[in-house]
């Protein structure tokens, strides 16, 4: 099994929302679809799979037409394409090993073949005694593990995943994360990954596309995301501090207070513009009678390093000696106010 390359412009109508995306995936390749609740990622996935019917434009796989608006429309079943989400979705009906054989036995797989390929698969997820259990009496990790292994059985040319983590807990996670990368690696099958973590978007991804509003505003490598990013979503998500505000008169107006950085986008006067900027990059002092600076929302240690947050979204991180000499002794609590002075802030779009 090796990858196709998969075509994207979907347009799709939703009541509250107009979704329209193109992009290619080369064979192989990942592609990470990024951005906040309700942007129009899973409804992205869902057309290229042909559970939602465009509206405009067309999905091919190695240049075959899967559906074009208005005339052609394989359905799911004929499309090669896999979608796994959050839930496994397995038959409940069916035994792991039924479900597992459910694909090949599709492809018109022989009897003993269609064996070979489940004890194989079974193994490979750590699953061969559980072969004759009912879905319902493995655990979400275990069910999820066998959907894994049900839509690489089913040699998909490409596959695409939903936050397929994002129902697990932190003992499965690992575990189902290892499945997922030891399967993604040894079949090279094209993806496309919906997530909500930058750190999947490094694993996996060799391209990001960050969507706000049913459109792709951001579009990089995840390296060129996380040292660069041109909006406030994809800071956020890359850990920088983001202060939102207005641009006005050459600045960034915070509710009336000014903070000065490096104009990097394409701003007009009056428009909603965010402060981003990398929290090493922010000194911290203590608030004075004339300026009672800002509230800290939390303060959290990670290897020797503080991260103060602030209810305005400025973060600063501090080594740990510092922010103790800065609490007069004790770490800053949340709660307590402090001066952040931006050293190198960017102002981007919203
Ligand atoms: N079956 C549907 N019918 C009509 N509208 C829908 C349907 N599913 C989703 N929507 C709407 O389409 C828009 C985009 O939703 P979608 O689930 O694609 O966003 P998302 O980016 O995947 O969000 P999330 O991160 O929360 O999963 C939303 O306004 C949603 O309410």
């Amino acid at each position: 099994m090796s990858g196709a390359r998969l075509n994207v412009d979907a347009r799709i109508g939703r009541s509250q929302l107009d979704v329209s995306v193109a992009f290619d995936v080369e064979p192989g390749g990942c592609v990470a679809l990024l951005g906040p609740n309700g942007c129009g990622k899973s409804t992205v996935l869902g057309g290229i799979a042909g559970l939602t019917r465009l509206d405009g434009g067309q999905i091919s796989v190695d240049g075959t037409c899967l559906e074009r608006a208005g005339s052609v429309r394989l359905s799911p079943d004929k499309r090669g394409i896999a979608l796994l989400d959050q839930r496994a979705r397995l038959f409940p009906h069916l035994s792991v090993e039924q479900n597992l054989a459910f694909g090949p036995r599709a492809h018109g797989a022989g009897r003993s073949q269609v064996q070979a390929i489940v004890a194989d698969w079974l193994d490979r997820i750590g699953l061969a005694d559980r072969a004759r259990a009912k879905p319902h009496q493995l655990s979400g990790g275990q069910q999820q593990r066998v959907a894994i292994a049900r839509a690489f059985a089913a040699q998909p040319r490409v596959i695409l995943l939903d936050e397929p983590f994002a129902a697990l807990d932190a003992e499965s996670t690992p575990i189902v994360r290892q499945v997922l990368a030891d399967e993604l690696t040894r079949t090279g099958v094209t993806a496309v990954l919906v997530t909500h973590e930058m750190s999947d978007a490094w694993q996996w991804a060799d391209r990001c596309l960050v969507m706000n509003r049913g459109t792709v505003v951001e579009d990089g490598t995840p390296a060129d995301l996380t040292l660069r990013p041109r909006r406030s979503f994809t800071a956020a998500l890359a850990g920088f501090g983001v202060v939102a505000g207005r641009w006005r008169g050459g600045a960034l107006d915070v509710n009336g207070r000014t903070l000065a950085g490096e104009l990097d986008a394409d701003l007009a006067d009056g428009d909603a513009a965010a402060g981003i900027v990398a929290p090493r990059d922010v000194a911290a002092a203590p608030a004075t009678g004339s300026d009672p600076g800002v509230e800290l929302s939390a303060v959290s240690v990670q290897a020797g390093v503080v991260r103060l947050d602030t209810v305005i979204g400025l973060a600063a991180e501090l080594a740990m000696e510092e922010a103790i000499g800065l609490g007069g002794g004790a770490l800053p609590q949340a709660g307590q106010r402090y001066l952040l002075i931006p050293q190198r802030m960017r102002i981007v779009g919203v």
